[in-house]
């Protein structure tokens, strides 16, 4: 599995933590920034991640800002990506399960290193369900067409 991940300054340390469970996991991943805590725009990176994972670059995306919305929000405006905000394993499992999230965000000023490193794992290792909820993802998709997704990134 081949992940992307990426932070503003307030998921920076967090980011830095995750790539080593990432590592610990035996995946590869690659990192599209920030790289210090000087202060950054959070859809500047969002959007690599998100764009690269729609266009099939990348399994998975990880994002992380101060409070995983802005990423959040800025992934899901991507055809093809659904992205969950998560701070909590129940969650982590679930939206794998049910939703199919390609992408996750994390608030890094929410929760520490130890419980994100748990909803990484979790939310990586756990398939999609489908059945039902296949139907229901497809009637995102259906939504996304409406909205005109033929504008939308190449690829996906
Ligand atoms: O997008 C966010 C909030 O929705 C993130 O938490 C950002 O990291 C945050 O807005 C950055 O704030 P700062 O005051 O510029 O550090």
């Amino acid at each position: 599995m081949k992940v992307a991940i990426a932070a503003d300054h307030g998921g920076f340390t967090l980011k830095e933590s995750v790539k080593k469970k990432l590592e610990s996991m035996g995946l590869s991943y690659h990192d599209f920034g920030t790289y210090s805590e000087a202060s950054v725009d959070y859809p500047d990176y969002g959007i690599q991640v998100a764009e690269a994972v729609a266009r099939g670059e990348y399994d998975r995306g990880i994002l992380i800002c101060g409070t995983g919305l802005g990423m959040s929000i800025v992934a899901n405006k991507v055809p093809g990506i659904r992205c969950a905000l998560l701070h909590d394993t129940f969650s982590a499992k679930a939206t794998r399960e049910h939703n199919d999230t390609n992408v996750m965000a994390m608030g890094a000023r929410v929760i520490g290193a130890g419980l994100a490193d748990d909803i990484v794992e979790l939310w990586l290792t756990t398939e999609f369900s489908g059945g039902r909820h296949a139907t229901r993802i497809g009637k995102i998709g259906d939504i996304e067409q409406r909205y005109g997704r033929e504008e939308g990134v190449t690829g996906c």
